[in-house]
This record gives C-alpha cells, structure tokens and sequence, in this order.
C-alpha cells in the first residue's frame, strides 16, 4: 500500500476489492471454531467481515479512527470480533497460538513480518498475507539473501501462492501484489534455535565463503565436512547457496549433541 496519498486515492489506502482474493486468502489460512486470527490493518472490513462467518475469534486491528467507526458499525453484532484501534508497529501480539489474515500496508511489510517471525517464541502458527509482489519473491525465495530471511524460512515455510493483479484493489495501486502463504514448520526448541541462529549468523557475515570455513568457524569439530555431509550440504557450497531446509536438518542434527555449548540468542531474536 504506497502511504502518500494523492488527490484521487487521499488516504492514500488501497482496498481489496475481489471476493475471489479474500475467499482465496481464508481458504488458505483456514479458522474456525477456537482459533485466534488477527487481521492487521482492517480497513473498512473487506477481509474482516467474511472473517466473523468463520466461527474463529478474531482480533482487527487499524489505526485510522474513521475506518474503525465505519468497521465496527458495518459489523456491529459480530459476536466474536474485537476492532482495535492501534498501530500494528507496536500491537501487543497474543502469547497463545494465532493465525494472521490481512492485506498488509507496503510501507511496513517488513516491520510486520519481523514482529510475525523473527522473535524465537513467537506464537504465529499461519498467516495469509496480501504484500507487494517483489516483497513477496523476496521473503519467499528458494534462497534467502540474508541470515535474517533464512531464519524466517528455516523456522516457516514461506510460499508465494499466486500474483494478486493491482485491478484487485479499489483504487488500484501501481504495482501487483501477491498472495503469501506462511506455515510454522516443525523445528526442535531453544537448543535447535541457538544452533540454527549461531550458523546463520556466522555463514552469512561471510556468505560468499564456502560452507566449511563459515559453519566450521562455529563448529567445535576439527573436520566439519562430516557432518555437513551428513545434512546433505556440500562442503565447498557458498554459504549463500543453502536452502533453508538444508540450515534445518543442519541445525537439528547439531541440536542434539550435547557436547556444544550454543551461544545464547540476541536479544533481537528473543524479544
Ligand atoms: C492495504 S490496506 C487493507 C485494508 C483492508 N484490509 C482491505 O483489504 O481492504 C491497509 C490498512 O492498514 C492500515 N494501516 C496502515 N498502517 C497502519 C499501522 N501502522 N497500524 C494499523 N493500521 C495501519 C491502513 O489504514 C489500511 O486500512
């Protein structure tokens, strides 16, 4: 979502304006009954309103006060939604378990997705996202180009589902946008975390290196292409080559070996 405003589109706002787009998105992300789905930067309830037929909770979240007066008197009755009226940069996020449905702002795309993904406790269990379409090749690609990426896509799988034409919108903006899909991936706890962020850190401070002299800097063993053989990586492969897979299966064979003392996370990531 471009945040200038211009005389035609003055809030600057661009609303989905397909039903096949939002269908799409809840059909992906599927709530019901029990489930949490926070939905941030409602707008005036393209996707909030068909969220209430779901029978999950839902949380919308928007800072313009005249889009949550028209919300919240479009769905007045909506027996489990609450409309709040904050700023998604700094929205406490639930500790319990929690999907995420939205057409997110542009200008903020990666501030959400850090507060979604990056911290190592973070409760998202899915998302489906409507981003900007090169924001989403990005966070989606088969290789990430930094440690902060492959953190997300090792821990998540991030799949880019379909291109969201900007016709989609109502006004339309200038450029497509495209349908993100985020599933939590099975990991393996603190010590598969510090291992994977010890690993990431240290191959992508030097990413054009190969793989045994940056990961063998943080591996105790003397000959590390044992055991990055072992997870299937070649040994003289760019840092910047490894599929968040390989960091995975990487990252919990070495999470159980006891022997290594995995430093403690950054504060970054443990907030
Ligand atoms: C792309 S629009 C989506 C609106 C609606 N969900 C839809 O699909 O039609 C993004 C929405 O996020 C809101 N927004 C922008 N920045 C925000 C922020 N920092 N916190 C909360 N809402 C924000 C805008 O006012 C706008 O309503």
């Amino acid at each position: 979502m471009p945040s200038k405003g211009s005389r035609r589109n003055p809030s600057g706002v661009h609303f989905l304006a397909d039903r096949r787009i939002v269908d799409g998105l809840i059909e992906s992300c599927p709530v019901g009954d029990g489930d949490l789905v926070l939905e941030l930067g409602a707008g005036q309830g393209a996707i909030t309103v068909p969220l209430t037929r779901t029978g999950a909770e839902v949380i919308a979240v928007e800072r313009d006060p005249e889009f949550v007066r028209r919300l919240r008197a479009r769905t007045d009755g909506a027996a489990r939604l609450r409309v709040v009226t904050a700023d998604i940069r700094t929205f406490p996020l639930p500790a319990q378990r929690f999907s995420v449905i939205a057409s997110i702002p542009y200008a903020i795309s990666t501030t959400v997705l850090r507060r979604l993904l990056t911290p190592h406790r973070t409760a998202l269990d899915r998302a489906a996202l409507v981003v900007e379409w090169g924001f989403a090749k990005r966070v989606s690609a088969a290789v990430p180009r930094t440690a902060e990426l492959a953190w997300w896509a090792a821990r998540f799988t991030i799949r880019l589902r379909n291109r969201v034409p900007a016709r989609c919108f109502s006004p339309a903006p200038r450029v497509d946008s495209a349908h993100l899909v985020v599933e939590r991936a099975a990991t393996g706890g603190r010590r598969f975390d510090r291992a994977l962020w010890t690993l990431l850190d240290a191959s992508y401070r030097a990413p054009s290196a190969p793989l045994r002299q940056s990961a063998g800097r943080v591996l105790p063993y003397r000959n590390p292409h044992r055991v990055l053989r072992a997870a299937g990586l070649d040994p003289d492969a760019r840092a910047d080559t490894v599929r968040p897979g390989g960091w995975a299966d990487l990252a919990r064979r070495l999470a159980v070996d006891d022997t290594i003392a995995w430093p403690p996370l950054p504060k970054a990531i443990r907030e």
